[in-house]
């Protein structure tokens, strides 16, 4: 029989027939050659009918808590004290709550000490215990089929009692088929391969005599994982691309911002519950910053005629961390030159904003949020619409539709919602027309159509996460796949 193999399917069979064997575990063949390799080659071996692999799952246990049993803590602790008696209500001096049930049932059901008017008396206060010997050879023997059937039924009353788990390990055997034994018979020669050419293999022609082995692209190999973005960084990106097809520009505030930015030039009056420690993160130091006194001014009288109350302009100086980006979208109207408030403008921001929020699946203190604003001669509700609509399609949600909202800073004031399939309606932006209030001070006389989306929010729907910690914990199987 003439075959043509590899020089590691040759090395592979000579293990067999070197140790006259006709299988082998892959952890016993491992200090011949590197398990990849055994994994690959016996792949080749099993194409050519030569040798065949064989999967065992194994059950295997394991001590998850090294702890002693409460009922040896309570032996230990009167042996310590010179006593062999202890009152059941002084347990609770030396054992956790929950660990006392669990005593008391262990020494009835073992029958280490007696119990009696409320006491626990030992005899012996260095009793043996099956148990705690099952558990000291589980530590040498991890599989379960290598113990007795009296020590697998200890084995589960350790597992009920939290000492012990099970898990599986995969076992691979690797056996010779008929035909590989036929060939192991006939003495197995490795003589030279070539699986590299060289320029001197070239020029001298030994390659003329030599084998070279054709490539096999279909051979499995392990995979190979780029280094490659963040999702989220892959999502702003992607984002950013969207908007500035649509003729949006980018731009860029403080993430350190003074109310006054914050709230009060979007018209929230002073008191909104928003600007309170609970929803909002204030610095320590500085504790306030610089506004200018002009716009001070305007904004005051605004908010006094409006809401009618006494504005206060330490509020209006107190740093914080952003809260939103709409700060962003004021602050860059609010630059404009005379000259630049007749030109229409498109602007976007994505940035980090922040809010004193307690963490769960759904919520971050720190969370990125996506605004643009279209300022222009005639732009109205419809064509914020038309242009949300137009930005959801092109992140990928067909399905959207819009419901009245408020916001302080709009009128009107809409919500978007998108429709994903299996979850139903989700909201994920707010958005409106800048009210007067807030245009005015600054002399904006063209209507501002203004948007917000939350942004992490979109990146979990994009990733399919069900849980937003987890586009943060830098778990690299799932980095790996996404
Ligand atoms: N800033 C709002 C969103 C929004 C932006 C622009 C206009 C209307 C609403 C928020 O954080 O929820």
């Amino acid at each position: 029989m003439i075959m043509e193999l590899h020089i590691d399917e040759k090395r592979l069979l000579k293990i067999f027939q070197d140790n006259n064997r006709e299988e082998f575990d892959l952890n016993e063949l491992e200090r011949f050659m590197p398990k990849e390799k055994i994994l690959r080659v016996s792949l080749w071996l099993k194409g050519k009918g030569l040798a065949e692999t064989e999967e065992k799952v194994k059950k295997i246990v394991k001590v998850i808590n090294e702890e002693d049993f409460p009922e040896r803590k309570i032996a230990k602790y009167l042996k310590q004290q010179n006593k062999n008696e202890i009152e059941i209500k002084n347990l609770k001096d030396i054992l956790p709550k929950e660990e006392i049930n669990a005593a008391l049932g262990a020494i009835k059901r073992k029958g280490i000490a007696k119990i009696e008017k409320g006491k626990i008396i030992f005899d012996n206060l260095d009793y043996e215990d099956v148990e705690e010997e099952v558990l000291k050879k589980i530590k040498e023997y991890k599989y379960f089929d290598n113990f007795s059937e009296e020590e697998k039924k200890i084995i589960e009353i350790l597992k009920k009692r939290g000492y012990v788990d099970f898990d599986e390990e995969k076992e691979i055997k690797i056996k010779l088929t008929e035909k590989g034994k036929e060939f192991i018979k006939e003495p197995i020669e490795i003589e030279g391969e070539i699986t590299q050419l060289t320029r001197d293999i070239i020029i001298s022609g030994k390659w003329k005599k030599a084998y070279i082995r054709p490539y096999d692209v279909k051979v499995p190999t392990k995979p190979v994982y780029p280094a490659k973005i963040h999702p989220l960084t892959r999502i702003i990106r992607e984002v950013k691309e969207i908007l500035l097809a649509m003729g949006f520009k980018e731009v860029k505030s403080p993430i350190v911002e003074t109310e006054f930015w914050n709230f009060d030039m979007l018209f929230e009056p002073q008191d909104h519950p928003a600007r309170e420690m609970q929803d909002t993160f204030f610095l320590k130091y500085p504790k306030v910053g610089d506004i200018s006194e002009d716009l001070l001014d305007k904004v005051r009288e605004v908010h006094e005629r409006c809401w009618k109350y006494k504005f206060d302009e330490n509020v209006s100086k107190r740093l914080i961390l952003r809260t939103h980006t709409t700060a962003s979208s004021i602050r860059y109207l609010a630059s404009l030159s005379d000259d630049e408030k007749n030109k229409p403008h498109k602007v976007f921001c994505i940035d980090r904003v922040f809010r004193n929020e307690a963490i769960d699946y759904k919520h971050l203190p720190e969370f990125y949020q996506c605004e643009g604003i279209i300022m222009d001669d005639n732009v109205n509700f419809n064509n914020l619409i038309g242009v949300l609509k137009e930005f959801l399609n092109r992140l990928g949600f067909e399905k959207v539709r819009f419901r009245p909202a408020y916001f302080p800073f709009t009128e009107p004031s809409l919500e978007a919602e998108v429709y994903l399939e299996g979850k139903g309606w989700l909201e994920i932006l707010g958005a409106g027309i800048f009210r007067p209030e807030v245009l005015d001070p600054i002399g904006i006389k063209k209507p501002v159509l203004a948007w917000g989306i939350g942004f992490s929010r979109l990146a979990m729907l994009r990733c399919g996460l069900t849980d937003i910690r987890d586009l943060h914990k830098n778990d690299l199987d799932w980095l790996k796949r996404v």
